[in-house]
């Protein structure tokens, strides 16, 4: 068995250059790999696309890497919430790429599972669709939609042993489960790491292949406090 375990959040992305890609696992501020996200905003690299289906909020999640304009580009689906990504946007000084959901989570899960493109229906006719290719199935027109290229993908799980094997819980599965393994290396960081041999098989979600490196991470009060505020809003 591999033993995949590293120490720290700071010790996890190492390696990680200005310029890179990145997959962000996590839905709203749920499934977030914080911990991660709180080490790359201490190492100063910049330039960064990150591909992610929100921005976080103005001092959580990937909005704090926004803040310290280490983001030069954004690929997501939903980017409310954040005011400071909405006057970056505005004045030109981050790109976006806006992304139906669906196709985000599929262009994800194609590069997990070595698929390079496909055909969807989502946003055909739009600004989505401009300079692809398109097809027609059941006579329905499809535009051709690549897999994503990804550096490193950042993935949060509930539980995790040393050989890389997760187990997510709840909807922080999310965007978590399609990016595991969908880049040329994949971090986990979980809030509990087991020895090997005390997860279920069962109820593994993403087996240790998928994963290079792993770490326990810390918890953060932050994140709960921020929770509840959005959604008493
Ligand atoms: C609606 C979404 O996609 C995510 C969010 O709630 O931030």
């Amino acid at each position: 068995m591999i033993d995949k375990r590293v120490k720290n959040a700071k010790e996890a992305i190492e390696g990680i250059q200005d310029g890179m890609t990145l997959m962000l696992g996590g839905f709203g501020l749920c499934g977030i790999p914080e911990n991660s996200i709180n080490a790359l905003v201490e190492s100063d690299v910049k330039d960064l696309t990150c591909i992610s289906n929100n921005a976080g909020v103005d001092d959580f999640g990937l909005g704090l890497l926004l803040h310290k304009r280490q983001i030069k580009k954004m690929i997501s689906s939903y980017v409310g919430e954040n005011a400071e990504f909405e006057r970056q946007m505005l004045s030109g000084e981050l790109d976006v790429e806006l992304t139906p959901q669906g196709t985000l989570a599929e262009k994800c899960r194609a590069a997990q599972a070595g698929i390079p493109a496909f055909y969807t229906p989502a946003g055909y006719g739009t600004e989505v669709a401009e300079g692809k290719e398109v097809k027609e199935f059941k006579g329905k027109p499809h535009i051709l939609e690549h897999a994503y290229e990804a550096d490193f993908s950042i993935v949060k799980a509930w539980k995790g042993d040393h050989a890389g094997n997760l187990i997510f819980k709840g909807s922080a599965r999310n965007f978590n489960h399609p990016m595991a393994g969908a880049a040329k290396i994949t971090i986990a960081e979980v809030e509990e790491l087991v020895e090997p041999g005390q997860l279920d098989p069962n109820e593994i979600h993403i087996p240790g292949i998928m994963i290079q490196r792993i770490f326990q991470g810390e918890k953060f009060e932050k994140r709960i406090e921020q929770r509840t505020v959005r959604t008493k809003e």
